[in-house]
C-alpha cells in the first residue's frame, strides 16, 4: 500500500530480517525455561504474530490490552489497562512484547504492575524505541530498532487507530 503522508522507515524486508535476529536470540536465551510471551495490545499485535512464529519453543501467549493515548500523538501521561491477562503469571518467566517504547510510561506501569505478581522473571521485547522521547528509564533486553523523533504508524502501530495494518513501519509526516 502507498500512502500519501506516509513515508518508510523500514520496508517488509527489514522487519522481517530483524525479528528473526530477535526470535533467535530469545530461542537461545529461554531453553528450558517457562515462557509466557505476553503481547500488549492493540499496537502489538502484528509484531507479535511474526515474532512467535520465530520462537523456535513450547511457549505460552496472553495479551494485555492498554492505551494512552487517544487520537493525540503525545501520551496524555494517564496508562489505562483495557484488558488484564487470562492466566497467572506467578513462577513463570515473562516476556513483555510492545511495539514501541516512547515516553516509556505505559511499559514502567505494566513491569510496575506484573512484578506485584511475582513472575520468575521479567523481561521487555520492543519493536521500537524512541530515546529522544523517553521519560523514564525502561531496559528492552530485545529490540528491534532505535528510531527518530517522529510520529511512526504501520505494522500495528495506529494515529486515531488508523494505518494498523500497513505491513511497513512509515513516519507520518508532519505530525511530530
Ligand atoms: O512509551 P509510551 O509513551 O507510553 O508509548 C507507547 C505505548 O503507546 C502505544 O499504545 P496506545 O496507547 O496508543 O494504544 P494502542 O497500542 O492500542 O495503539 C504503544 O502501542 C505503546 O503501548
Ligand atoms: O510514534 C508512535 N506511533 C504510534 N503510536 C505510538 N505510541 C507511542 N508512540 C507512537
Ligand atoms: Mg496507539
Amino acid at each position: 500500500m502507498n500512502l500519501p503522508g506516509v513515508k518508510v522507515l523500514h520496508d517488509e524486508a527489514a522487519i522481517a530480517a530483524r525479528v528473526g535476529e530477535l526470535g533467535t536470540r530469545i530461542t537461545r536465551d529461554y531453553q528450558g525455561k517457562e515462557l509466557v510471551v505476553v503481547g500488549v495490545l492493540k499496537g502489538s499485535f502484528m509484531f507479535f504474530a511474526d515474532l512467535v512464529r520465530a520462537i523456535d519453543l513450547p511457549i505460552s501467549i496472553d495479551f494485555l490490552g492498554v492505551a494512552s493515548y487517544g487520537g493525540n500523538t503525545k501520551s496524555s501521561g494517564v496508562v489505562q489497562l483495557t484488558s488484564d491477562l487470562s492466566h497467572p503469571i506467578t513462577g513463570k518467566h515473562v516476556l513483555l512484547v510492545e511495539d514501541i517504547v516512547d515516553t516509556g510510561l505505559t511499559m514502567r506501569y505494566l513491569l510496575d504492575n506484573l512484578a506485584t505478581r511475582h513472575p520468575a522473571s521479567l523481561a521487555v521485547c520492543s519493536l521500537l524505541e524512541k530515546p529522544a522521547r523517553m521519560r523514564v528509564p525502561i531496559e528492552i533486553v530485545y529490540l528491534g530498532f532505535s528510531i527518530p523523533d517522529e510520529f511512526v504508524v504501520g505494522y500495528g502501530l495506529d494515529h486515531a487507530q488508523k494505518y494498523r495494518n500497513l505491513g511497513f513501519l512509515g513516519i507520518l509526516e508532519g505530525a511530530v
